[in-house]
């Protein structure tokens, strides 16, 4: 029998895995991510409160929803918590970040390659402080998508400033 509230299998990820977006959301911020396998997300930040900031390999809870309809949740070293919620069908999506309060007060603290730097932020998330949270959510339009395959290295292999011109603009 069905259970509506299992977790979703690998197997219901297969539309989603490997898909490459750029997305801007409605605040003027402009993202990109990389779903790299089940469990796995790339990510980097082109404009916005933290723009500049780059990570790979997050680990995430990934679900399907409905047809063409997922969900990705995490928590991060610095102490942000994100869920982004995409319609490929729409082309459109919807994200909410928490961010701890040391974050809102000196954004650029987290501007950076977060890999090379993971000791650092669990230090910031740990010193605070963490309250009152600002919480943000936001619709965003896909204005790029594509397929990038699983555990695709070269996807998001560089910081933002290091792209061509035009990466970012492109739309499809
Ligand atoms: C704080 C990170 C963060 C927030 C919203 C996003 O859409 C995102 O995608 C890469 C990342």
């Amino acid at each position: 029998m069905s259970d509506p509230f299992e977790s979703t299998k690998p197997q219901e990820l297969v539309g989603f895995i490997g898909k490459h977006f750029i997305y801007t959301y409605a605040n003027g911020w402009q993202y990109e991510l990389y779903v790299k396998n089940d469990r796995t997300i790339d990510y980097r930040i082109h404009t916005g409160m933290v723009g500049g900031r780059w990570v790979r390999d997050q680990v995430a809870h990934i679900v399907r929803l409905g047809e063409g309809v997922y969900k990705i949740s995490w928590d991060e070293p610095t102490g942000t918590s994100v869920s982004v919620a995409f319609n490929l069908i729409e082309r459109k999506l919807h994200g909410v970040i928490f961010f701890p309060q040391w974050i809102s007060q000196a954004p650029k603290k987290t501007v950076c390659f977060q890999n090379e730097h993971i000791e650092r932020m669990q230090a910031f998330r740990d010193a605070g402080p963490t309250y009152p949270k600002l919480v943000i959510d936001e619709f965003a339009e896909l204005t790029y998508l594509e397929d990038c395959g699983a555990d695709n290295e070269q996807v998001i292999n560089c910081a933002p400033a290091d792209l061509p011109e035009g990466y970012a603009a492109r739309r499809n």
